[in-house]
């Protein structure tokens, strides 16, 4: 469910072995595109496209399935399962974020428009290309119940594709969630000319500051340092393959935020997750520098007025 770059290169990693996969779009046109072309062209065009992949534009051609992978943008996410016809089948959600207004980790907000579905959620350090490439990948699938990971992980694994089960699925959630909101900030030490001892620890604060948070909100440390956190972390931090890292060097080097945001097509979840965040942490109590001067920045802040604020904050002792 959802026909961007993620759900394209799942459903060709899915579909390589000839397992059959619906692509749902919302765009009935792309749907067309891909049936004729064997290419996602707007979202993922490097990519040769199974046979075995269908698409459609009928939230309905998925009420038979064996499974849904959701991957629409996470701000989309409630509207479009509350298209999807009830018929309790799984559902894994592939999406990195936190429902605004709610301030819900998306688990919740699909158990609330599917409650007779199975949850479980995919994660962790998983650019689509190199997916869709067939490039080696691990990832956290998590579920409350082991006993619906298990089989899950078992049904979705690929020569490819490894995942790693978990029962934590807030851990696995909020790894993914705040670790673009970092991605970004990262790509502003690029834009700004920090160099590379800055982004190194902006890393290392900023893990500090997911897992304050994750800690806060009932993740487990260990999945915070596992593929859905510190894995996501050290790809999204480190290439301009990241759309949050490539939204982070625009305002790094001093270009406006609403200029950067209108002028994309493909979606960079921080920007809408960094607000949300902001609320989220103060709602737990929980001090997080990055992820605010990101929030500062997207609304418009001056880049050296923020980076200064940063580096003179009072001294404390390391440590999460
Ligand atoms: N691209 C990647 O490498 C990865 C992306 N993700 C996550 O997957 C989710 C989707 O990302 P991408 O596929 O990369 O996005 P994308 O930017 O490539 O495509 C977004 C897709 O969502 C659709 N869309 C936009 N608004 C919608 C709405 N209101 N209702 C339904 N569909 C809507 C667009 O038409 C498009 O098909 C995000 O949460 C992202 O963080 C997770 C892992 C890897
Ligand atoms: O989540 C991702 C890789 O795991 C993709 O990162 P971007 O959304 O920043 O491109």
């Amino acid at each position: 469910m959802g026909a961007g770059a993620w759900g394209t290169a799942l459903a060709q990693v899915l579909a390589a072995d000839g397992t059959p996969v619906r692509l749902w779009a919302r765009d009935p046109a792309l749907v067309a595109t891909i049936a004729a072309e064997r290419r996602n062209p707007v979202y993922l065009p490097t990519a040769a496209l199974s046979e075995a992949i269908r698409p459609t534009a009928d939230l309905d051609d998925l009420a038979e399935a064996e499974m849904v992978l959701v991957v629409t943008p996470a701000q989309a996410m409630r509207g479009v399962l509350r298209q999807l016809p009830q018929a309790g089948m799984p559902l894994i959600l592939c999406s990195k974020g936190i429902e605004a207004g709610t301030m819900k980790l998306l688990h919740a907000v699909a158990a609330e428009e599917h409650p007779g579905s199975p949850i479980a959620v995919l994660s962790g350090p998983t650019f689509a290309h190199e997916v869709a490439a067939g490039l080696p990948t691990a990832v956290t699938l998590a579920a409350a119940d082991r006993d619906v990971a298990g089989p899950l992980a078992r049904r979705i694994k690929r020569p490819s594709l490894r995942p790693y089960v978990s029962t934590d699925v807030a851990g696995a959630e909020i790894g993914g969630a705040v670790k673009n909101v970092l991605a970004i900030a990262c790509g502003v030490v690029e834009g700004a000319g920090l160099g590379q001892n800055a982004r190194a620890a902006v890393i290392a604060r900023g893990f500090a500051e997911m897992t304050r948070f994750g800690l806060a909100r009932g993740a487990r440390a260990e999945t915070l340092a596992g593929l859905s956190g510190l894995g996501d972390l050290v790809l999204t931090c480190s290439s301009t393959s990241s759309r949050n890292y490539s939204l982070g060097v625009g305002l790094g080097r001093g270009e406006p935020a609403t200029a950067l945001l209108a002028d994309r097509r493909t979606v960079a979840e921080g920007a809408f997750t960094a607000p949300v965040l902001h609320d989220a942490a103060a709602a737990a109590g929980v001090d997080m520098p990055v992820a605010e001067a990101v929030c500062r920045l997207l609304g418009g802040a001056n880049v050296g007025a923020v980076i200064e604020a940063l580096l003179s904050r009072p001294l404390r002792e390391e440590g999460i």
